[in-house]
């Protein structure tokens, strides 16, 4: 029975979900999963044994300590465990090895595991974190997942896949934490800064007027409607990368290994500009909302903390661009190979526009000409194709100067990931534009749509305008033209601000926000809710009676002479 579990785990390739719980007919089986960085550099080894059909699995150093791994610290039964494997005396690289940790009958670490927990943390301490050292630990072989590589009897090694396809757990858990994890995270913090931001009044806009809701100056429409927008582009952005996954699903589990360059620079470029936009993004709303969202009570501490982790988890994401980056300069030197000079290959839809005839300056005449889909899509195309060809122009400056391979990229590296970022955007500004496109049938919602993907893509163009302008793609009087098409789109966006985000449906006990419930009643919420902290459900604070001990005691003590 709990070789079918293990078998499951291998099977249905939800290995990296942290903490997945399986039963079997001895209790619960809680698995924690363990991997770091660098994965070719893996410290940890499983040495097969032919002659007991084991691997020995061992961390040799203080560094191969498995650290962070959720559920590991207190709870997890099992843990999925990333190995150098060693057999018939060859590395074959990383391989996931499923490793009991705790007794079934009494939870205690079996022998040679040593476990527990990281310690305190950024926030979420009621989070379990682990640590893991494996001193020759043998599990059996059948305990290696098996799905593109396998170790007979005899310790052959068969290799089934590529090089990459172990890596293919990273991609699946990278697409499904988009829309599972990370982007309502931010979708939360919008909800309750636009909420709180008409209930909240501050000032006048005129003299003679009531005090204004926040919500109606210019600058607080700044703050949080990009957020809104950049919310938007992302669900529809996570979910046909999600329908791509499972379009191209069935084809990995069938070896065809093609798709998956392109899958991997999506799903960790998306991981990346996701958590990192996400976090700004949940920072900004939190600012948004004053004094009062520095208060615990708003909910938007806790959603600020919670969407900075995604920043490191699943890979870190300066790591995951450069990911992106490598395939960029590959498909862009691609392009470049002359016919004839090697077998062509249709460049991936993702990066398509590399081979695309290049449209020197932008042709936007007025405001109005920059709220056109095709045409700031183009310009996005434009500035990443350029940045990705000059990232590309100083790695071959470099190397052809005579620099070592790896040392020309790790110097060109702050180029690649500028071109890296970059390309993340536009592939955001495209995937909004086509999913307007399929919203033909839907004219109001379409309309009221596209106001977000404009503001989306001018925000950017904006927001990085020296790249727009480095070769003149843009004029100066273009960008004050892109920045007035902005200002009136924020006037436009105002009014639908609030069933924007009444749309991502979050109940409120899930948004468990004093400032964000759907009926407005902030300032009741906040008063009751605040009854409830301990120092209020004592009749003498604790400082009272502390103050008291304090006095009581240097009454008590001799006079010092002075
Ligand atoms: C405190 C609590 C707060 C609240 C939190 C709330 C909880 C929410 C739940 C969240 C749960 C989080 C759980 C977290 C789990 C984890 O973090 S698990 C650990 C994650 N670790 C990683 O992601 C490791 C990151 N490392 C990598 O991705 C890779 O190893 C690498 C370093 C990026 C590259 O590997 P390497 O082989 O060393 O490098 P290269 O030489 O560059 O690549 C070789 C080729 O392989 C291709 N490739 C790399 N990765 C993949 C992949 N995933 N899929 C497909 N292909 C891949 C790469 O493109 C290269 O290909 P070629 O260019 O063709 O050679
Ligand atoms: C909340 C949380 C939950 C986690 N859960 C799990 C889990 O369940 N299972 C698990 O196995 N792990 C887990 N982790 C660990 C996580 O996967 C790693 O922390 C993450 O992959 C980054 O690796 P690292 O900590 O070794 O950072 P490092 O790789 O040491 O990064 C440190 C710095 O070095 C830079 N750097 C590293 N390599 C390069 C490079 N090649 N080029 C340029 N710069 C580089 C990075 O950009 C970063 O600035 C978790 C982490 C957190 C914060």
């Amino acid at each position: 029975m709990l070789r079918q579990s293990w078998d499951m785990v291998s099977q249905d390739c939800c290995m990296w979900c942290v903490g997945c719980a399986l039963q079997n007919s001895r209790g619960p089986i809680h698995i924690s999963v363990a991997i770091g960085t660098f994965l070719q550099g893996l410290e940890t080894e499983a040495t097969y044994d032919a002659a007991t059909q084991e691997f020995v699995i061992h961390s040799p150093t203080l560094t191969a300590t498995k650290w962070w791994p959720g559920d590991l610290g207190r709870s997890a039964t099992h843990a999925l465990v990333q190995a150098q494997l060693i057999c018939s005396g060859a590395r074959r690289g990383m391989h996931a090895f499923i490793v009991p940790i705790r007794s079934l009958q009494d939870h205690t670490p079996l022998p040679g595991i040593t476990v527990g927990d990281i310690g305190p943390k950024m926030d979420f301490d009621q989070m379990d974190n682990g640590f893991l050292q494996l001193n020759h630990v043998r599990v059996p072989r059948e305990n290696m997942l098996s799905r593109f590589a396998q170790v007979l009897p005899d310790g052959t090694y068969v290799k089934l896949g590529t090089a990459q396809s172990n890596y293919l757990p990273m991609v699946v858990v990278r697409v499904e934490l988009l829309l599972g994890e990370i982007l309502p995270l931010l979708q939360k913090a919008c909800v309750i800064a636009m909420r709180y931001s008409v209930i909240r009044r501050q000032s006048q806009l005129q003299p003679s007027d009531q005090e204004a809701k926040v919500l109606d100056y210019q600058t607080q429409q700044q703050k949080l409607f990009p957020q809104l927008a950049i919310s938007y582009a992302f669900h529809f952005l996570a979910v046909s990368l999600l329908e791509f996954f499972q379009r191209s699903y069935s084809a990995i589990l069938n070896r065809d290994f093609s798709i998956l360059p392109e899958l991997h620079a999506l799903s960790t470029g998306m991981k990346a500009m996701m958590s990192d936009f996400c976090t700004q993004g949940a920072e900004m709303c939190r600012r948004a909302c004053g004094g009062h969202g520095y208060s615990k009570l708003s909910g938007l501490p806790s959603l600020v903390t919670k969407v900075s982790a995604s920043c490191t988890y699943e890979g870190e994401n300066t790591v995951l661009y450069l990911q992106v980056a490598r395939f960029l300069v590959k498909n862009y030197l691609q392009t470049q190979m002359s016919p004839g000079s090697a077998p062509q290959r249709s460049l991936p839809p993702s990066v398509a526009y590399l081979a695309a005839p290049v449209l020197a300056r932008c042709p936007a005449q007025r405001a109005a000409d920059f709220l056109c889909p095709e045409l700031y899509t183009t310009a996005w195309a434009h500035v990443a194709a350029r940045l990705i060809k000059d990232s590309v122009h100083h790695l071959q400056t470099l190397t052809q100067s005579g620099a070592d391979q790896h040392e020309a990229w790790n110097q060109t590296t702050v180029i690649h990931l500028q071109a890296a970022k970059a390309h993340c955007y536009y592939v955001t500004v495209k995937g909004f534009a086509e999913a307007l496109e399929k919203l033909e049938n839907e004219p109001a919602i379409q309309q009221v749509l596209k106001r977000l993907c404009d503001l989306h893509a001018i925000h950017g163009i904006l927001t990085n305008s020296g790249d727009f302008l480095h070769d003149s793609f843009l004029s100066g009087a273009q960008v004050d033209m892109a920045r007035t098409a902005y200002l009136d789109l924020l006037c436009l966006i105002r009014k639908d601000a609030i069933l924007l985000t009444d749309a991502f449906d979050f109940t409120d006990q899930c948004l468990n926000s004093a400032l964000g419930c759907y009926d407005g009643n902030v300032y009741e919420r906040l008063f009751q809710w605040a009854q409830k902290s301990p120092t209020n459900t004592q009749v003498v604070g604790w400082n009272y009676k502390l103050r008291k001990k304090a006095e009581n005691r240097q009454r008590t003590l001799p006079m010092r002479n002075i």
